[in-house]
């Protein structure tokens, strides 16, 4: 920050708005008296020695008012400012706050008054309001607000994506709470630092409307009023409208020139707001035995985007109390956008049905949103795979784990925080007294996933899907971190679903492994069969892509030719066809999900 200030332009920039401020201050007590003293045998004077910027029609001393002016001008720009930037930061967070439909109305509303030009509103509220001072500061207000609207919706959907905002939302806290809490906070800085450039918009916005004869009104006075005064003798007398001119133009240059080295700097030093990490392709359809005993039942679930892109197709799991189940398959097959359907995370305008999908016995489909928010907030923990994205940078690590508690338990402060701290000893976060205390950026990357998984145990999970949990850290944090899902899953009877494209990390940690494959199940069996019982060739393939103690390491890894189609590319038969050493003629026609031996079944032509 401080780097940017010491640029030729920030230092120009922070000296002008400086000596504005100065002047603000200092100017009517020193050059007050002499600002308004009439003086009958100067009128309507030149610049002279003693009157540098001439006199006006009472011979007042025009300098003098400029530097008096300097206070009006400044506070009314702040009062315009701060008015445009609370209204647009308002409606800019409205649409994530209000029902959807309200939302787009609001998103219209400031698209198309961003759209409209910024004096003619300025100019038209400004009239409506009345003349003078507040109906010109109400007029730049309008006039700025779009803006700040504009800008907040942008920066509140960049943190909308991040994972603390998805765990909030899955936790079933408040929209209204969301965006004060996890948004707002995270998007004041910019917001702020607008706030520089906005007041020299301001301050030349005014003198433009007391310029016309909009804005202050005799006998207060502004540097637009100097300059409307001074404006018909400029031709002959130029100092007369040059004095205030020139004030205001360096005032608005000072205040931009600061804003803009502010804006470098954030932009230089800002930490990467959080992420999600959402790709997707299609998937597989097979319809299992109905279980009441498993905690998550999910039958022919199907996650569709406009345009034809169906990256998850009749994807059928369940998993069971206290079982590990394994989502595995490479990058884009699906798996994410699985656990962002079950979670009720999936984000618009992405389309999710299902023939079935049962929480803790529970069917998520016909529950009410407020029962579904409630059920997903108390019964299913989810831990994403950046730790960092999935905590809100501005919280401490403490209150963000209360929340849980305070949000869905109806528990005290107090009592919140004496869970928080519980959780926080229970994952093995050393001193969590003090580590509660603490944001998420004083923590390490294992401690934060431990902190995420804490969060999770704040209520009492059923299910906790853990999605590449540990492909951020490295690789002795990654075998902590396993072994401490391992022991809340024993401990809790709780039953996770694990989603890795590490089909090794699948083997050591699961009970049973589901394969996807381009947005389908291809494969699912038990985790013993996994080295010697794989049955569908993509199965086979990534097993024996695995490097071992027998293989030659001067060679490069073995890998699975061809790639993976995208959603849009999918086609109606086998997927993996196209990549297959078996595929036959038949392969263009979809294979079943069928059964293969006990607890394994495999959509494989060839091998069913
Ligand atoms: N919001 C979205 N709009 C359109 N397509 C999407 C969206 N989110 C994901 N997809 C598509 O869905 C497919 C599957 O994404 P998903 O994130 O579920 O894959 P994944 O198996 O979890 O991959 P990874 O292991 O890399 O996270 C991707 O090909 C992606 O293009």
């Amino acid at each position: 920050m401080r780097h940017a200030l010491r640029t030729p332009a920030g230092l120009a920039g922070t000296a002008l708005v400086t000596l504005m401020v100065v002047l603000a201050v200092a100017g009517p007590p020193i050059w007050g008296t002499e600002a308004e003293r009439i003086d009958s045998a100067a009128i309507l004077q030149g610049a002279s020695a003693a009157h540098p910027l001439g006199t006006d029609n009472l011979g007042r001393d025009i300098l003098a008012r400029v530097l008096v002016a300097g206070r009006l001008s400044l506070t009314l720009a702040l009062l315009a400012t701060l008015i445009g930037a609370v209204a647009g930061t308002v409606l800019g967070a409205l649409p994530s706050v209000l029902p959807r439909r309200a939302g787009r109305l609001v998103t219209g509303a400031v698209n198309a008054l961003v759209a409209f030009p910024g004096l003619l509103l300025a100019m038209f509220t400004a009239v409506v309001a009345g003349l003078g001072a507040r109906g010109a500061v109400l007029g730049i207000g309008a006039a700025i607000a779009p803006g700040f609207a504009r800008l907040t919706q942008t920066l509140a959907a960049s943190v909308s994506a991040a994972d603390y905002v998805s765990a909030a939302r899955m936790l079933g806290v408040p929209r209204r709470l969301i965006m004060t809490r996890h948004v707002l906070p995270n998007i004041a800085e910019p917001l702020i630092l607008n706030l520089a450039q906005a007041l020299g918009g301001a301050l030349l916005g005014l003198a433009g409307l007391s310029f016309l004869g909009l804005g202050v009104q005799p006998p207060s006075f502004d540097w637009g009023r100097l300059l409307f005064d001074g404006f018909s003798r400029i031709y002959a007398t130029p100092a007369v409208a040059l004095g205030p001119a020139v004030a205001v133009a360096l005032a608005g240059i000072g205040f931009n020139l600061l804003g803009d080295a502010l804006a470098r700097a954030a932009s230089r030093t800002a930490a990467p707001m959080g992420k999600t990490d959402r790709r997707a392709v299609p998937a597989s359809r097979e319809l299992g035995e109905p279980d009441p005993e498993a905690v998550l039942e999910v039958r022919d679930l199907t996650v569709a985007f406009p345009g034809g892109a169906t990256p998850v197709r009749g994807v059928s799991l369940t998993v069971a109390p206290g079982e590990i189940v394994g989502l595995v398959g490479e990058s884009g097959s699906g798996k994410s956008l699985t656990a962002s359907a079950i979670g009720g995370l999936v984000p618009y305008p992405g389309e999710v049905t299902a023939a079935r999908l049962r929480l803790c016995g529970t069917d998520l489909d016909g529950l009410p949103e407020q029962e579904r928010r409630k059920l997903l907030g108390t019964s299913l923990a989810m831990v994403f795979q950046d730790p960092m994205a999935s905590l809100n940078p501005a919280l401490r690590i403490g209150g963000q784990l209360a929340e849980v508690a305070t949000v869905h338990r109806g528990a005290s402060r107090a009592e919140a925080r004496t869970r928080a701290v519980d959780r926080l000893g229970h994952v093995h976060i050393p001193e969590p007294e003090r580590r509660a205390g603490q944001h998420p950026h004083e923590l390490s990357g294992g401690m934060r996933q431990r902190v995420v998984i804490a969060m999770g145990l704040m209520g009492t999970p059923r299910l906790i899907i853990a999605d590449e949990p540990t492909t951020a850290l490295d690789v002795t944090v990654q075998r902590q971190i396993l072994r401490l899902l391992r022991e809340v899953t024993d401990e809790t009877g709780a039953a996770t679903l694990f989603i890795s494209h590490d089909i090794a990390v699948v083997g050591e940690l699961c009970h049973r492994v589901v394969v996807m494959y381009a947005g389908r199940v291809v494969e699912e069996l038990p985790v013993g069969k996994l080295a010697t019982g794989a049955a569908h060739p993509y199965t086979r393939a990534l097993i024996a892509s695995l490097p071992d103690m027998d293989t030659d390491r001067s060679l490069p890894l073995a890998g699975i030719a061809g790639h993976q189609p995208s959603p849009a590319e999918v086609g109606a038969g086998c997927a993996f066809a196209d990549r297959c050493a078996l595929a036959t003629g038949r392969c263009a026609e979809l294979p079943p999900l069928v059964p293969h031996g006990t607890g394994h079944r495999v959509a494989c032509w060839e091998t069913s």
